[in-house]
């Protein structure tokens, strides 16, 4: 996916502008920036939801010659603070909100198939939610709604899948999952674009795209000692990075 001079709006304001983003086919990518920076706005217009100006390609293919049902195939979205909106009504259960991902699998009015019964039940597995099929949304916890809401991501089973903050109220053992989900997915050749405020998850993406006040600050893999000159910058020195392992840490500085 490639975006050239993309300018975001919402309303009359521009929120991003002039943004040439290379996100690399079949790899993680993740999207960090100050708050404000306009980190959702990006992911929200990638994803179709905003206006914008300027060139977004699949493929080399401009997102706009896609039908929108093929497009809605393509990339899966996940809401930032989706886990605690009103957004789906009080009553559907877990596995309905799922099923609600396979829409762009399924014709008008037709029923749910033999397949989406089968890809809803294998995404509630991978996302540990398959026991709380039943239950409705909204008297679920913020961490078991936001894996519930991942389930209803992997189901579309898209090429492309956006997630704002995917690991918002998850503990530690399933932001290990979420690890392992990405590992999954990535070998499926799927391409991911995360956004996160966790400095040290972000750095197990393989490519890093910084935002500062709606412009692109830096992008690069995230292993490059020029990245991790420019993620301090970016944060005004007060963090500073530490190899733990294999992995890198970012401690407050
Ligand atoms: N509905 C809205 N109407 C007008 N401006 C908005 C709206 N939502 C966000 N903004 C503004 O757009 C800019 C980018 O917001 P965005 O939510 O994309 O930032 P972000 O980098 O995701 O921030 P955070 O890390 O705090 O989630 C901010 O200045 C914000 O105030």
């Amino acid at each position: 996916m490639k975006t050239r001079q993309l300018t975001v709006f919402r309303g009359p304001c521009a929120i991003l502008s002039d943004l040439n983003l290379d996100i690399p086919h079949g790899k993680w990518t993740s999207i960090i920036g100050p708050n404000g920076a306009g980190k959702s706005s990006l992911l929200q217009a990638m994803a179709g939801l905003l206006k914008w100006d300027g060139f977004i390609t699949i493929n080399e293919l401009h997102v706009s010659s896609f039908a929108r049902k093929d497009l809605a195939k393509k990339i899966a979205w996940l809401d930032q603070g989706s886990a605690s909106a009103d957004e789906l009504g009080d009553s559907l259960s877990a596995y309905d909100t799922v099923m609600l991902g396979r829409l762009p699998h399924q014709g008008w009015l037709h029923l749910p198939s033999e397949v989406d019964h089968i890809s809803v039940k294998k995404a509630l597995q991978q996302a540990d939610a398959w026991h709380l099929r039943h239950r409705p949304l909204q008297q679920l916890s913020g961490g078991e709604r936001q894996r519930v809401l991942l389930a209803r991501l992997f189901t579309v089973e898209s090429d492309i899948l956006l997630m704002d903050e995917p690991l918002a109220y998850l503990d530690p053992p399933h932001q290990a999952d979420f690890l392992q989900w990405q590992g999954n997915l990535l070998s499926q050749g799927k391409t991911l674009v995360t956004v996160l405020h966790e400095i040290h998850l972000a750095l197990r993406a393989d490519h890093l795209i910084m935002l500062d006040k709606g412009k692109l600050h830096f992008q690069g893999s995230s292993q490059d000692p020029k990245t991790h000159q420019a993620l301090i910058a970016l944060f005004n020195g007060r963090i500073r990075l530490e190899k733990l392992g294999d992995d890198w840490v970012a401690l407050p500085h």
